[in-house]
């Protein structure tokens, strides 16, 4: 899902252009030790994720993936550690002003329950000072794009499926045109059918908007769908194995990225690699189409 560069002018289904530059997100032997615990949840992890891309933060359960997530909005402090937005330290940035220039999407949406879909959309917005007839246009414009009903816009979020609940979350995380895009878990809590609906949207729109995406996902198949670059983790966020999709299939570094994948079953490694191969070549997908 290679997106080099924003286009100038939306393309169809994509009405609302970006406009924020989207940056590259470097890790500088960045660890998380929580108060309490022996281990560190993320120890020492350095990487450069390139701006305009997708890259997905792969890993079992408890590896640290959110943590490291969680520190790119300063919701938590690394306890050593740099983290670098095009090359500024974040830890110089205002926390508040940091988490709203980038958007978050959770697993289970994270709506505001008291608020309908046109309110949650329209609140980072309107907290940085936007009209509320022009934050409003936006929401209107990112719903359509986003496939959601103009008459969801009253409802609240219980009376939404989960599907439209997530598609309301990614509305609301690219409202305010963040350059970044941090997305934990975002469809994991939908049927695999929604799910995958889901990951073909994002496929699109981020033709479209080319943002700086974080996408954690213990998900093979949504790693291979969704990645332009796959960094494996293993327990303290160790770096397994980085590399597009067809690279950790063709050349896995080690048993452990083998075990993870699935490569040990024949018959799951040909089905991961048509995954791979159909990425390739899905429409929509930047470099990949
Ligand atoms: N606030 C906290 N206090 C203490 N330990 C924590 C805290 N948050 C996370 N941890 C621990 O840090 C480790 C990494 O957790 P983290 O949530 O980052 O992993 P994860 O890979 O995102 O897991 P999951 O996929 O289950 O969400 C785990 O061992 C977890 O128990």
């Amino acid at each position: 899902m290679t997106t080099p560069t924003a286009p100038s002018s939306a393309r169809p289904g994509t009405s609302a252009p970006s406009l924020r530059h989207a940056p590259a997100l470097t890790f500088e032997a960045v660890t998380k030790r929580y108060r309490g615990t022996a281990a560190p949840a993320v120890d020492c992890f350095g990487a450069t994720l390139a701006a305009g891309h997708v890259t997905v933060l792969l890993g079992s359960s408890g590896c640290g993936k959110t943590t490291l997530l969680r520190m790119v909005n300063r919701m938590v402090d690394p306890t050593s550690g740099r983290i670098l937005l095009d090359g500024e330290d974040i830890a110089d940035r205002n926390p508040v002003t940091l988490r709203r220039s980038i958007g978050y999407v959770m697993q289970n949406a994270g709506l505001l329950p008291h608020r309908r879909v046109i309110d949650n959309i329209t609140l980072v917005p309107r907290l940085d000072g936007v009209p509320r007839d022009t934050a409003r246009q936006r929401a209107a414009e990112l719903m359509d794009m986003l496939g959601l009903a103009s008459t969801l816009a009253e409802r609240y979020p219980h009376e939404l499926s989960g599907g439209q609940a997530q598609r309301v979350g990614v509305a609301r995380a690219l409202a305010s045109d963040p350059g970044i895009l941090l997305m934990d878990e975002p469809f994991g809590a939908v049927d695999p059918l929604v799910r995958r609906e889901l990951q073909r949207e994002l496929w699109r729109i981020q033709s479209g908007l080319a943002k700086t995406i974080v996408f954690v996902t213990h998900d093979v198949d949504e790693a291979l769908a969704l990645g332009d670059d796959i960094i494996l983790l293993g327990e303290g966020a160790q770096v397994a194995q980085r590399g597009t999709g067809s690279e950790l299939l063709q050349t896995p570094a080690d048993d452990f990225v083998v075990r993870f994948l699935g490569l040990d079953d024949d018959a799951r490694a040909r089905r991961l690699r048509q995954v791979a191969d159909a990425t390739d070549v899905c429409p929509g997908a930047g470099a990949h189409s």
